[in-house]
């Protein structure tokens, strides 16, 4: 059984109870969210559970006073409690007003406190904790419905609070004329209380169990609204059937749901038409001790509004309670998200301090060994290698060699590898990662496209001089675009991609030097391109590595690519086959070695010579 089975079959009512416990969370992110707010909307709350029972004795005391005035002649009784029962009637309309006024701006600001809580926790986690389905299963569990509960937590408390205070108060009216009769009223909406928690439970799995599918929905509504994809779904003709496929799920939870509304319908039926004959009986007692002259008209009509009043709040309680421990169980979602574990520097071992480096001198593989969770075999076994600073490693090798995820170390991506990776002879593992990056520049194979103007996709290499043009036109002058750029209608304030108005689409080569363009405008120690030629021209390519060699003079660089034209001038070559270096050295040493790298130089090198020949022939 899946461990996330086990815990849905322990959602029994203590466990559900016990998630009390977040309490005191969600106080405190509805405090951090409006402190004024919150605490206008508590007293409005309790004033609101002292109206109705007020209300009540007004009417009482307005009715009865316009009897006993008939037989004393005077109207003075009637015009104080007139006057009271249109103060008070006033009074609640403004609570209500001013209610309504601040509800929904509490909402609104609770709703983008959890987000921000949600996105604060996805940047802090791991590229490893990102790619696992389980913990994008969390995520979407704990982005759904999770930004209105802790509100709803609230006010259920807020209202339980208030409907306890009217169902004393009504209650106490009651009691002092049949108290059997109070007993009664409070005990019929409890009788529900156990088919409603388990209806409730059974909608909380449901939901629960939905996330992948739900993941799945929002992927293919992706698919089929992106401009990224909207091409091959085009050309494959690939829309009727993904459109299909998202039909199928909708109707799953459809039909899941419908289910559900239907049961829970039923069950609301059957118990109140017991209700609404239990409450016949009781009003009729009333009339009846009316008839025979133990009640005045006005605490008749007083009784039988108190009766409906106990009822419709000790039934307010039961659904009060049955949705806080709802509600509960959807924040326990939220704060498992929030709780994920994270490396921190809490995490190093106590003997570990954290080093700054304050800039990289080398870099040094120790037999470092790497496997992804849940494959069989490791992407990197055994690597070692050095590289100083001044010198330039060119890394090639076939499809899936592992030459990513070893770019994916060093900058600690994944940082759950054997062995050791030194930085100045320092363990990786006791360095200060965050400064460590700000040292380096990468351009990943999938690389950004930043949808915003071309001061944010440059300038996102080193935040703090976005606003400095002349750093941003001197990387674009090193990725080769500065031209390109100042051709662009608002030169860096265009903005790229189609996604938004006035958006200027650029070619997959010219998106391709705006990434690399934004590796070189930070100030690092360290490049790293992976394939920074794929999308180029064969003129764009040669330009882009003379110009990368001239970055890193001085400092550390490493490339991977399948070009072996580019390659030549690296100090030195990496050749990768299945997680392993296979060879190292330089071109002129591994060409004389006459091994896997000169066969795959020679190869790539003859199939032009062999088209060259066809041509000829
Ligand atoms: N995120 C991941 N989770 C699990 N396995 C992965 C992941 N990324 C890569 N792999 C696997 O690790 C191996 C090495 O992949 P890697 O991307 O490092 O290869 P590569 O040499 O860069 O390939 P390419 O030349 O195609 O870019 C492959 O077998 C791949 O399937």
């Amino acid at each position: 059984m899946k461990k996330e089975d086990a815990e849905l079959e322990d959602i029994s009512l203590s466990n559900i109870l016990r998630s009390i416990q977040y309490w005191p969370r969600v106080f405190r992110i509805l405090w951090e969210t409006h402190k004024a707010y919150l605490l206008i909307i508590a007293v409005i709350n309790i004033l609101q559970g002292l109206t109705p029972v007020v209300a009540l004795l007004t009417t009482t005391q307005l009715i009865n006073s316009v009897a006993k005035s008939h037989q004393q002649g005077t109207f003075e009784a009637i015009g104080w409690a007139f006057a009271i029962y249109v103060v008070l009637g006033l009074f609640s309309q403004c609570l209500a007003l001013v209610e309504n006024y601040l509800n929904p701006l509490f909402e609104r600001l609770l709703t983008n406190r959890i987000n921000i809580l949600i996105m604060e926790k996805s940047i802090q986690l791991s590229l490893s904790a990102f790619e696992d389905s389980d913990i994008q299963d969390q995520l979407q569990r704990a982005r759904q419905e999770t930004s209105y509960r802790p509100y709803q937590i609230f006010s259920s408390i807020f209202t339980l609070g208030t409907s306890f205070i009217t169902l004393f108060s009504t209650v106490a009216l009651i009691v002092a004329w049949n108290a059997w009769v109070a007993v009664l009223l409070i005990l019929i909406p409890v009788s529900s209380f156990v088919s409603f928690l388990r209806l409730g439970k059974e909608e909380f799995i449901l939901n629960y169990k939905r996330a992948p599918r739900q993941r799945e929905a929002w992927y293919l509504g992706f698919l089929l609204t992106k401009d990224s994809t909207f091409k091959e779904v085009k050309l494959f003709q690939l829309g009727t059937y993904l459109k299909a496929r998202y039909e199928e799920l909708f109707q799953g939870f459809y039909k899941e749901d419908k289910r559900l509304i239907r049961k829970r319908s039923l069950t609301s039926v059957s118990f109140e038409i017991f209700y609404q004959m239990v409450i016949g009986a009781i009003i009729l007692l009333i009339l009846w001790t009316a008839y025979v002259g133990q009640l005045l008209v006005g605490n008749v009509v007083g009784m039988i509004q108190a009766t409906n009043l106990t009822h419709g709040t000790s039934q307010g309680i039961v659904q009060g309670i049955l949705s806080l421990c709802q509600h509960n169980l959807y924040m326990k979602n939220l704060f498992a998200y929030l709780d994920l574990e994270q490396k921190s520097v809490a995490s190093l071992p106590p003997s570990s301090a954290e080093f700054d480096v304050s800039g990289i001198e080398s870099i040094e593989f120790r037999n470092v060994t790497f496997q992804y969770p849940g494959r069989g075999v490791p992407a990197l076994r055994d690597i070692s290698f050095t590289l100083r600073r001044g010198e330039t490693i060119a890394i090639v090798g076939k499809n899936g060699s592992g030459k990513t995820t070893l770019l994916k170390c060093i900058t600690q991506l994944y940082d759950d590898f054997q062995g050791d990776i030194l930085i100045n002879g320092i363990s990786i593992r006791t360095i200060n990662i965050e400064e460590l990056r700000k040292k380096i520049g990468v351009v990943f194979q999938d690389f950004v496209h930043y949808e915003m103007d071309v001061r944010h996709n440059i300038g996102f290499g080193d935040i703090d001089s976005i606003n400095q043009d002349d750093e941003l036109l001197q990387a674009a002058s090193q990725a080769g675009i500065q031209e390109m750029v100042e051709e662009l209608p608002q030169k860096l304030e265009t903005r790229l991609g189609l996604w938004f108005e006035e958006g200027h689409q650029l070619s997959g080569g010219q998106w391709q030097r705006i990434a690399i363009a934004r590796a070189f405008m930070r100030k690092a120690d360290l490049y790293i391109l992976d394939e920074p030629s794929s999308y180029l021209d064969p003129e764009a390519e040669k330009d882009v590595f003379d110009k990368f060699y001239n970055l890193v003079k001085g400092k550390l660089g490493i490339f991977i690519t399948h070009r072996y034209s580019s390659v030549s001038f690296a100090d030195k070559i990496i050749v990768m086959d299945q997680g392993r270096i296979v060879e190292q050295g330089s071109h002129r040493e591994l060409m004389k070695e006459d091994g896997i790298y000169a066969g795959l130089y020679h190869l790539q090198a003859s199939s032009f010579v062999m088209n060259e020949d066809e041509n000829d022939a």
